[in-house]
């Protein structure tokens, strides 16, 4: 069963569709912006990287066979359709992120005399296609910056030169199918393995939509990484009894200060760290992190169908008429975060802005 969930060239796109994982794999034609708008809103492709870039894609795929009479006419569809794209789901940044600077970029093609409308296409083209081979290569530096974070941080806190292999925790899916590949938390577990320190990675069920034990699970067992599972209720448990060194997830919007959006769990989760004194870590590409909000109370939370919580598959599982509240994300407060793993680094929340304005300065 293939791990890619993104399929890409010039005029075709595809994507894994993880409604059906891990029972069965298939890869579902993305053949414009309707499509990429419906399989980001179903689910069918999701984690914040993957819905930025199948987003962005389904407009590439769209745009390449058409022909523009102008540049504005070109400009237009762009900006039009992307920020239609944003609006499939709410809650990750990525997406926006992405939109603002294309757009960014049409408006400058746009205003180039020299540039002419054929030129304007493919320079578009290419800006969105280099965004898959960037999103590998910051994963990579993610999962890098964050293996020796938490290393360091065993070896500081038992007083040892090296630290041992380490058992970590993590949540959701934010591995190679939540992204373009290599992962952004669970990149940071694959490191840890790389390097021969990964002793054992635990892996939540992640209710509602359960993107734990279906696509994280699946990515450990292809792996052949030491993991298990567990259901959202053993945190405690687990944290209290299995000697984890660190909690790893992703993100789906950073603030400027530091709170963090993600899975909907995720806040219990680093609660419960901060009491057993288990430091905790938000992985996240710049692509995640919104300096132009100062806390996570600006960030909109989707909230998704009663369906998914009241059903697993076809099978009810809740009581008939009884009612339902599914937001799909929380927020962690900064005050419980230990650092944010980016590409570049790993910093604390309260010197994020500072830090990364330095870094988009540059
Ligand atoms: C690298 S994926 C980061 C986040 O998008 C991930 O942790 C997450 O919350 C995914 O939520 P989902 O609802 O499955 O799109």
């Amino acid at each position: 069963m293939s791990l890619q969930s993104i399929k890409y060239q010039r005029g075709s796109l595809e994507i894994l569709d993880q409604l059906l994982l891990p029972v069965v794999s298939k890869y579902l034609p993305v053949r414009g912006v309707e499509d990429g708008w419906k399989v980001i809103n179903k689910m069918q492709v999701r984690g914040a990287p993957a819905i930025a870039i199948v987003g962005c894609l389904s407009l590439a795929v769209e745009i390449y066979p058409e022909e523009f009479s102008s540049k504005k006419s070109l400009r237009q569809e762009i900006e039009g359709k992307l920020n239609y794209l944003v609006s499939a789901r709410p809650t990750a940044v990525n997406m926006k992120i992405s939109a603002d600077e294309l757009i960014t970029l049409a408006n400058e093609l746009t205003k180039d005399d020299a540039i002419t409308v054929e030129e304007m296409k493919q320079r578009f083209l290419k800006a969105t296609e280099a965004m898959l081979e960037k999103d590998i290569a910051d994963n990579r530096a993610i999962g890098a910056n964050g293996a020796k974070a938490i290393l360091e941080h065993v070896a500081e806190a038992t007083g040892v030169a090296t630290a041992g292999p380490v058992r970590v925790l993590t949540h959701c899916n934010t591995g190679s199918l939540a992204t373009a590949g290599y992962g952004t938390a669970l990149g940071v577990v694959r490191n840890l393995s790389e390097l021969g320190k990964l002793e054992h990675v635990y892996c939540t069920e992640t209710r509602p939509y359960n993107q734990g034990a279906r696509l994280t699970a699946y990515e450990l067992v292809h792996e052949k990484l030491p993991a298990t599972l567990v259901l959202d209720s053993m945190v405690a448990a687990l944290l209290r009894v299995k000697n984890v060194a660190a909690v790893v997830v992703g993100a789906d919007r950073v603030a400027a200060n530091g709170d963090t959006a993600n899975k909907i769990g995720t806040y219990q989760i680093a609660v419960v760290a901060k009491h057993h004194g288990v430091p905790f870590y938000v992985a996240a590409p710049l692509t995640s992190i919104d300096l132009e909000i100062p806390s996570g109370d600006h960030i909109i939370i989707e909230v998704r169908p009663d369906r998914e919580m009241t059903h697993v598959g076809e099978h009810r599982i809740a009581a008939p008429g009884i009612n339902c509240w599914n937001p799909a994300f929380d927020v962690t407060p900064a005050s419980l975060i230990t650092g944010i793993i980016t590409e570049h680094g790993v910093f604390k929340p309260e010197a994020l802005k500072v830090e990364i304005t330095k870094l988009l300065e540059l």
